[in-house]
């Protein structure tokens, strides 16, 4: 009888948690307290983060709201209070300077034991936060790191030359995310992870005890921002649903990488201690202008950190990596390249100095459009509308709803971008090209917008010059197509190549060996 009692229990509380799990979004959906169902939404969306959520976990939430936007039109709900726009004006309206938005709480993802510039929603503390990175990351100060780049390409150069003597089939997209962590881990911590040199991602990370351990972060980094991002499109539940899937390893992924990153802050710290003097961003984390201590606690410099060493690597990769598959794809475009710089630099440079192709138009033609057909983020970064609400691309958006403009579409929209699925470095040498500006956002736009895009130019620029005049490279699959994993990043997998050294400039090795001799 009590027995009986027990399993009637637990059927009317299946049957509650069921009901409610179902009945409310569906009640919610008609009762439409904002006034969103005059947007058309794709599938369940309307109803349920599920569509979101699902999207993102097989990687392709950027296609699919793609899809949506062709089929629906430019304004979207993609979520129960979600609505997705895709217009030059909602730029403008959404991420603008003096835009009332905030960040969307789908950024607590990211936000460990302390926040950082990237996932703070607090206007106040992210104003402290980014004034701290703008001074380290102005172009003044940027010029001075160059050394990095050039001396990290070399290294690059090393390698690939020796795959190309022996013509060798190599994973380009691998390299290339080895080569931005190491010039990424210089930049921000002058600690040389030599990366490139042993072929591998192996990393060292300290657990708060001070033991070392190895890591291997590519596939943790993915692990950790698939499960994040896919649960941060239901905040409500973001913890609960964390504590439920605490077995995916994307959540050991996760510490591993802040792992990393406390070895390197502590290891960063003992230099400090030893009172080398160091020219890097970390510096800018220790010290105001006037050389005053800012005392940060260790928490913080590891959350700064952590975003600087992922953003800086993870989006170069993919914009060089996807550099490399366009112009190999189009090779109209890299033979007009190559010719705009075989006139420009020196026979005998290797790495070209910033200086001598910062100014070259169609080098900086093909960077914006490859960042414009890939770009690194191709999903809308989600904001809230203030609690007024806010008016957005004529649409009155009632308070505490996420919106945001996925730039995939944007830049695939044929009503900015003529032939959108054409590589065409021309179209931003054209007359019009300074209005294209206003729907380019591979950066984002306004006072959220990536602090590293000085950094970033300096980087690509110099490497695309470097690899698109030494090298040509083939894909071994004809026809091949570089797939991604989308995360938040839409991360490249492999790209398997040969390449052919064109033998215009000096050989990499004669180099490496005048140096050790200089060194001696
Ligand atoms: C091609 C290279 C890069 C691209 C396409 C890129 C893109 C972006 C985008 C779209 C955002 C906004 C993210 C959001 O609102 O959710 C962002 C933020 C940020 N990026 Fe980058 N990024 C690049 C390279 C870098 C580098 C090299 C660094 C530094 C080493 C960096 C540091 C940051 C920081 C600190 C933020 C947060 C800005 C804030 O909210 O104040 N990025 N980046």
């Amino acid at each position: 009888m009590q027995q009986a009692l027990v399993v009637g229990l637990w059927e009317v509380a299946i049957l509650f948690v069921v009901g409610v799990g179902f009945g409310w979004p569906i009640f919610d959906y008609f009762r439409d307290p904002k006034r969103l169902r005059r947007f058309s939404a794709p599938s369940i969306a309307g109803f349920t983060n599920l569509w979101m959520m699902k999207h993102q976990w097989f990687h392709n939430r950027a296609k699919a709201t793609h899809e949506a936007h062709k089929r629906l039109g430019k304004i979207v709900r993609v979520g129960p209070n979600h609505v997705s726009f895709v217009s030059r004006q909602a730029v403008k309206d959404i991420y603008g300077h003096g835009s009332p938005a905030t960040k969307d709480k789908f950024y607590m993802q990211f936000t460990g034991t302390h926040e950082s510039s990237l996932d703070t929603t607090d206007r106040q503390v992210h104003g402290e936060k980014r004034k701290r990175l703008a001074a380290a990351f102005a172009q003044k100060n940027i010029v001075d790191m160059e050394h990095v780049v050039i001396e990290d390409t070399q290294k690059l150069l090393k390698r690939f030359d020796q795959t190309a003597a022996t013509r060798e089939t190599i994973d380009v997209s691998w390299f290339i995310n080895l080569f931005l962590f190491d010039m990424t881990g210089d930049l921000v911590f002058s600690h040389h992870l030599g990366c490139v040199e042993r072929g591998d991602d192996m990393m060292l990370a300290q657990k708060l005890d001070g033991t070392v351990y190895e890591v291997h972060p590519v596939s943790d980094v993915r692990k950790s921002l698939r499960i994040g991002s896919s649960l941060g499109w239901y905040t409500p539940l973001y913890h609960l649903n964390k504590r439920l899937t605490a077995w995916h390893e994307g959540w050991t992924g996760g510490s591993n990488w802040t792992a990393i990153v406390l070895h390197m802050v502590r290891t960063r710290l003992e230099k400090e201690k030893e009172g080398k003097e160091l020219n890097d961003f970390f510096k800018a984390l220790l010290w105001t202008k006037d050389h005053e201590p800012l005392g940060l606690e260790i928490g913080e410099l590891v959350a700064e950190c952590s975003l600087l060493l992922l953003a800086g690597s993870d989006t170069a990769t993919i914009a060089l990596v996807s550099t490399i598959f366009l112009l190999t794809k189009w090779p109209e475009a890299a033979a007009k390249l190559r010719k705009e710089l075989d006139d420009a630099i020196d026979e005998t440079e290797v790495v070209p100095a910033y200086d001598a192709v910062k100014n070259l138009p169609y080098l900086r033609a093909v960077l914006d459009e490859t960042m414009r057909m890939r770009p690194s983020l191709p999903g809308g970064l989600p904001r809230f509308t203030p609690p007024e609400g806010m008016m957005i691309e004529g649409e009155w958006i009632p308070g505490n709803t996420t919106v945001s403009v996925p730039t995939w579409s944007l830049h695939h929209s044929p009503e900015y971008f003529k032939d959108p699925e054409v590589f065409k470095p021309e179209r931003w040498l054209a007359e019009d090209a300074a209005e294209l500006q206003s729907t380019f956002i591979p950066f984002s736009a306004g006072g959220r917008a990536c602090t590293g895009r000085n950094v970033s130019y300096l980087e690509l620029l110099v490497s695309i010059a470097t690899l698109a005049r030494r090298y040509e490279f083939e894909f071994v699959e004809p026809g091949f197509e570089l797939q991604t994993a989308d995360t938040v990043n839409a991360h490249p997998l492999a790209m398997p190549m040969k390449i052919r050294r064109r033998n215009l400039s000096p050989d990499i090795t004669d180099l490496f060996d005048a140096r050790q001799v200089l060194h001696c």
